[in-house]
């Protein structure tokens, strides 16, 4: 048994590949080093690439406090046919100078591809035996490390077999999540297997459950811990009961990482790890200390950025939804328009956040206020966590509600419960009634452009604790949405997140419209929709009759039933398991945002996606609503 660890995750070096950063390499190693990472692995191309000797990115590496954890791939080079064994010991030779300029002691052998490679597990262990009696009289080490497509390694317990009867001290084993995981094989055993100090460095990826060749999905889909759907953490969880304490390395190799802004992929690299790390506690491996995410009781409320002529046409639509306008801010040209439990709120506010929003994105939410047990907490949590955070200027008596920054700029107000409502604080609330259909916010659904989804979906899940749902595609007219929804445990904050590559699509008008990511669309519950629509004088979606005959056709739904569907424009959806779900769109209010009532029934948990294309396509012929029309 390996001793009990005693330091945490948290106390290992963390390390990222630059395969996984865009630009060149002093970019990356720039981009590593302000995320706040302890330690690069130099990609071979990325060096190739680069016009200038090894040393001096070992000098840049030294000034930005990175250390090189290791040069990687040293590629097919083990039990090769006698002929090519000399020319690999040759080669390898050549890479032990660039380490040694570089200024690192451990390289990445995979495992052989090709196929002339021989099925010859002693060869192999010979072969890395010489190579690593080569590296020790340097100074050096090498790993060796399993790819899920090697010519005959592909299992971590066959380079461990291989590593074991080489039995040389500067040769260790490499583990990559990926090349385990996407196999569908785990490391169960390795502990009592593998002591911990043979393993010579652990490279983490994560990735979205796919259906495809191994290496096009290692090469272009792979994505940081907590963005895809393997078990990373349990991973982790058995690298550190196995006793390894080196660097914890990201290697991911995406096709949207490398077009990104290499600062972003970087911070969210890290953000990715110390994530992993606290969830990753285990009876010998304690989590590190960071706050635990908010408990949410759901959206308080949606502020809207608007212009007062864009505030008013705004009240318009609104008020055709049955809201009305319940209160007006003591100090700022802001109002609160509500119905039932439903708050929305108008900021006009000139040099304010929303102003900001505005001028950027013009008529738009530029903010959730989610209810949470703790706003500091929340806080300090995202703080650990590398996002920004704001408040906004108060008034005399007023609440000043703290704020995360999402990654589309726009603001997440914590508000926690309080003896005063910040209605009662900041508010003059105006008698009236509003009948109280709506009962809340249902979900709040975001738009993105391409190559922000694995960055959005690991924010929400850091920093508030939602959970991912498994990716779907919704077929738009234009052109595919794809989109995952995140809710928190107890479905009280939902958040479907749509992304679409088209520019033509409902989400790529959105994007385009709002010269940005953001909210798409705001659902309200209400128990029964066909009554709220019809005692509405709102402009609802309408829905084509081929919709309504196929329903009937699903689902056995009665003819009156149908009839009381297509009358209110309603969708219907069922589980199949007693869940039903209910639902109609408004219009958009000027193809930039629009509204949906939905009703759920018997535990239905999921969005209504198999009547998104419906949607896209009735968005895709109906006119936006626009004041006064
Ligand atoms: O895709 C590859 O070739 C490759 C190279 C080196 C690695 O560590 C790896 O996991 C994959
Ligand atoms: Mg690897």
């Amino acid at each position: 048994m390996p001793e009990a660890p005693r330091d945490p995750l948290r106390a290992l070096p963390k390390s990222i590949a630059t395969v996984c950063l865009s630009g060149s390499l002093p970019d990356k190693l720039e981009a590593a080093a302000s995320a706040g990472f302890q330690g690069v692995e130099i990609f071979e191309q990325d060096l190739l690439t680069h016009d200038g000797p090894p040393e001096g990115i070992r000098e840049m590496a030294a000034d930005l406090n990175l250390a090189i954890t290791i040069f990687q791939p040293f590629r097919d080079f083990e039990a090769m046919p006698e002929a090519q064994r000399r020319r690999n010991m040759d080669r390898a030779e050549r890479k032990f100078d660039v380490m040694q300029a570089l200024g690192t002691d451990l390289v990445l052998v995979c495992s052989n591809t090709l196929p002339a490679a021989l099925d010859d597990p002693a060869r192999a262990a010979a072969d890395l035996r010489e190579m690593a009696e080569r590296a020790a009289g340097r100074g050096l080490r090498v790993g060796y490390e399993a790819l899920a497509w090697g010519r005959h390694v592909n299992r971590w317990r066959q380079a461990w077999d291989i590593v074991r009867r080489a039995d040389h001290p500067a040769l260790g084993l490499i583990l990559d999540s990926f090349h385990t995981l996407s196999l569908g094989d785990t490391l169960d055993g390795l502990a009592a297997e593998v002591p911990g100090e043979r393993i010579a460095f652990v490279q983490l990826a994560d990735a979205p459950r796919l259906t495809m060749d191994v290496l096009g999905w290692s090469r272009h889909f792979r994505n940081f811990p907590g963005q895809g759907e393997l078990d990373v953490p349990g991973f982790t969880r058995a690298v550190l009961e196995a006793g390894y304490r080196g660097p914890l390395s990201l290697e991911v190799f995406n096709d949207e990482f490398r077009a990104a802004p290499a600062r972003r992929i970087a911070r969210d690299g890290h953000r990715s790890l110390i994530w992993l790390d606290s969830v990753v506690a285990a009876p010998s491996v304690p989590a590190a200390p960071l706050p635990p995410p908010p408990a949410l009781d759901g959206v308080e409320f949606l502020e809207f950025a608007v212009d007062e002529a864009r505030g008013a046409d705004l009240a318009a639509f609104l008020g055709t939804l049955g809201f009305r306008k319940a209160g007006q801010h003591r100090s700022k040209a802001v109002e609160l328009w509500r119905q039932g439990g439903v708050n929305l709120v108008l900021n006009a506010e000139p040099d304010s956040a929303a102003a900001g929003h505005f001028e950027l994105h013009g008529a738009s939410v530029c903010a959730t206020a989610l209810r949470v047990d703790s706003a500091a907490r929340a806080l300090s949590r995202a703080e650990a966590l590398l996002c920004s955070t704001w408040r906004e200027r108060a008034g005399e008596g007023e609440r000043s509600i703290p704020a995360v920054r999402a990654p589309d700029g726009t603001l997440i107000l914590l508000v926690e419960p309080g003896a005063r409502s910040i209605w009662e604080s900041d508010f003059h609330l105006l008698p009236g009634e509003d009948g109280g259909a709506l009962e809340g916010v249902d979900h709040v659904a975001h738009a993105l452009s391409g190559g922000q989804m694995d960055g959005f979906v690991l924010f929400h899940r850091a920093v508030f604790g939602l959970e991912p749902g498994a990716p779907l595609d919704l077929p738009d007219p234009q052109g595919l949405v794809r989109s995952r929804a995140m809710a928190d445990p107890a479905g009280r904050v939902r958040m479907p997140l749509n992304v679409s590559e088209s520019r033509q699509t409902a989400t790529g008008r959105f994007v385009s419209a709002i010269a940005g990511a953001g909210v798409h669309h705001v659902a309200f519950s209400t128990r029964d929709a066909a009554a709220f629509v019809a005692g509405r004088s709102a402009p609802m979606l309408e829905i084509p009759a081929n919709y309504y005959e196929d329903l009937g056709a699903r689902f056995g739904l009665a003819d009156e039933e149908l009839a009381a569907l297509e009358r209110g424009h309603l969708l219907y959806d069922g589980d199949g398991q007693g869940g039903a779900f209910v639902h109609a769109f408004t219009v958009s209010f000027e193809d930039r945002f629009f509204f949906e009532v939905v009703e759920r029934h018997g535990g239905y948990d999921g969005y209504g996606a198999a009547n998104a294309g419906v949607r896209m396509a009735a968005q895709a012929r109906a006119r936006p609503w626009m004041p006064g029309g």
